[in-house]
């Protein structure tokens, strides 16, 4: 479904994201692991297409969107939810707006929609007139997550979902992934270092200095030493 090759992604000529290679298949769990400023960001922003790619070709569902635009990329089915406060505080407003546009062609089942994210997400049911800002974290990441699930995505896209949550939100939200999950979405989560994550996932991607330096299905690296040492060896694991 997704199929990321020789990505190179740069900050004023600087490359955040070297030679990087990944694939998602349809109805996969993939997880990108790695520590701060290992490129996990940066990539997720390559494929929605709100920050180009310096070279490489990212293929979504046979179509290279490398030089689309958000618009685009969002209409062929990816969704992101970014991380931290759910905004890009390196782009701008108007950008911000844009990956979370409301496509036409969600437009006409907005309702359908919005029944079936209430029902799988019931606290926003039970919120629905209340501002979003006065809901806790947890609550607004899984309003994060159902406003990305709106546009009925192919790939979802997940940067960070448990950054800054109560561990009973944490668990929330990969039960969510789950039952997403069951219902054939694919998605593609960024972790820091996270169990749950691993818990969830089929396939692991671990990043460093902008480079995969590990990969596999996560049944088969779980528990091997070199995982076990690069993954929890020198991260806090949640
Ligand atoms: N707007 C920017 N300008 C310059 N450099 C940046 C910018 N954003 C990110 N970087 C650099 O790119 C590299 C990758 O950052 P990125 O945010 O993608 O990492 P990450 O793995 O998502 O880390 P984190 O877990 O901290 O979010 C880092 O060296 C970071 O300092």
């Amino acid at each position: 479904m997704l199929s990321v090759e020789s990505l190179q992604v740069e900050y004023n000529k600087v490359p955040a994201v070297r030679n990087l290679n990944i694939h998602v298949a349809a109805g996969e769990v993939v997880c990108l692991v790695g520590p701060n400023g290992a490129g996990k960001s940066t990539t997720t922003m390559a494929i929605a297409g709100v920050k180009r790619a310096a070279s490489g070709t990212i293929r979504f569902a046979d179509v290279d969107i490398s030089r689309q635009t958000p618009e685009a990329i969002a209409a062929l089915g990816i969704s992101l939810v970014p991380e931290g406060r759910r905004i890009f505080g390196q782009l701008t407003v108007r950008e911000n707006l844009i990956v979370g546009a409301t496509l036409s062609r969600a437009a006409a089942r907005r309702n359908q929609q919005l029944d079936r994210m209430f029902s799988l997400f019931p606290i926003l049911k039970e919120r629905s007139s209340q501002m979003a800002g006065q809901m806790s974290g947890g609550e607004q990441q899984q309003l994060a997550i159902a406003r990305a699930m709106m546009t009925s995505p192919r790939l979802l896209i997940v940067d960070e979902p448990s950054l800054g949550l109560a561990p009973q939100y944490v668990d929330l939200v990969f039960e969510t992934f789950a039952q997403l999950r069951s219902e054939g979405v694919t998605i593609l989560v960024v972790e820091q270092s996270s169990r749950r994550a691993l818990a969830l996932a089929d396939r692991l991607y671990l990043l460093r200095s902008g480079q995969v330096v590990m990969e596999g299905a996560v049944a088969e690296l779980a528990g091997s030493a070199e995982f076990e040492s690069a993954f929890f060896g020198e991260m806090s694991a949640t």
